[in-house]
């Protein structure tokens, strides 16, 4: 028996993700949904973006329970649709993951399988976790862009990375190497920068190779760049790479699939509830795997806004996680 209320739900489906996985398990996906005794309405984004206007959409329809089938690009729309519309509180909406993306590195921190019955199971059983989100505002050709961010945030180095594996990724490759090309040719072309980096009114300013700011641990499909995060505790994790070499990184490249690379003396790991980045160059930024910005950007974490469903094995139960799950009834029959 499942937990969460099985009717009303929409069905928010990227085709374009993980390479056009989204389009080919289109089928499958509704099938296994309509098995497990979901009843939905699909809605199909046809071009980048359009799943923040479809989620706005659904919502004023009077939907409240989201599925989204997609990878963080996709998540990442559907919170920015739901934290922008006007209809209800955003504590209204419940959101479910089946991951189609490439990297899929939101659901690493939140404990969904990769497999779509599992996930579809795990949607079923409706855990639910108040998660933080970043909120960043950044400046590009002279105008303000506002945006949300539910996993990673990351400038210099990590957004180039980020530009080039969405490059790819528009001519269909979806694999996990995608990351792995993007990661050596950025390094060939990539400048380290000197920038300023002011965390909760404290200044860190150096040569930097790059910034990440985690609600999320897991960034690039599958690195573990913020290890230390805690996605409901109201506090980014922010890991910075000072300049650093080949044989720096190369050294570190075990490091970055567990975590352990913070420990090497060109890192430095803070938290904090504000975080502004900024650089007289250029420097590229990217949250949860989209571009945006290219000079300052201003983050500010708004503690439990968005209500997801998780696996069991998030992480270890809080007196937060607790409280969190006592709301669950809300949205239960
Ligand atoms: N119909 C569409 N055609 C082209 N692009 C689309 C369409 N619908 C959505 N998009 C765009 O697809 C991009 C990639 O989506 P998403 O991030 O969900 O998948 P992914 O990149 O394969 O996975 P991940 O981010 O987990 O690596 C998003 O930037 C989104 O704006």
């Amino acid at each position: 028996m499942g937990r969460v209320n099985l009717e009303n739900w929409m069905l928010l489906l990227n085709p374009h993700a993980g390479g056009g996985r989204g389009k080919k398990d289109l089928e499958q996906i509704m099938d296994l949904l309509q098995k497990a005794g979901f009843e939905f309405e699909l809605f199909i984004s046809t071009y980048a973006q359009h799943a923040i206007q479809l989620t706005k959409n659904g919502i004023e329809k009077g939907y409240r329970r989201i599925i989204v089938a997609g990878g963080d690009g996709t998540l990442n729309e559907v919170a920015n649709g739901v934290l922008r519309q006007t209809v209800c509180d955003p504590s209204e909406i419940l959101i479910g993951m089946i991951p189609v993306g490439t990297g899929n590195d939101w659901i690493r921190t939140f404990d969904i399988p990769n497999d779509y019955k599992k996930a579809i199971k795990r949607i079923r059983k409706g855990r639910v976790f108040w998660q933080d989100v970043g909120q960043i505002r950044a400046r590009q050709n002279g105008h303000q862009e506002l945006r949300f961010f539910t996993n990673m945030a990351g400038f210099g180095f990590d957004a180039l990375v980020a530009e080039k594996a969405n490059r790819l990724k528009e001519r269909g490759r979806a694999d996990w190497f995608v990351y792995l090309q993007s990661l050596v040719s950025s390094y060939l072309s990539y400048k380290t920068r000197q920038v300023s980096v002011v965390v909760d009114g404290k200044e860190l300013r150096d040569l930097i190779f790059s910034v990440s700011v985690g609600i999320g641990k897991y960034n690039g499909g599958g690195l573990l760049q913020a290890p230390n995060a805690v996605p409901d505790n109201g506090l980014f994790q922010v890991t910075i790479i000072h300049k650093i070499g080949l044989v720096g990184i190369l050294k570190n490249l075990p490091g970055l699939f567990n975590g352990r690379f913070i420990k090497d003396r060109r890192v430095s790991v803070l938290q904090g509830k504000e975080v502004l980045v900024e650089s007289a160059f250029e420097l590229a930024g990217e949250a949860d795997g989209e571009n945006l910005g290219n000079h300052r950007f201003e983050l500010t974490v708004l503690p439990k806004k968005l209500q997801v469903i998780v696996g069991k094995k998030a992480f270890p139960k809080s007196q937060e996680q607790a409280k969190s799950e006592e709301l669950e009834g809300v949205l239960l029959d």
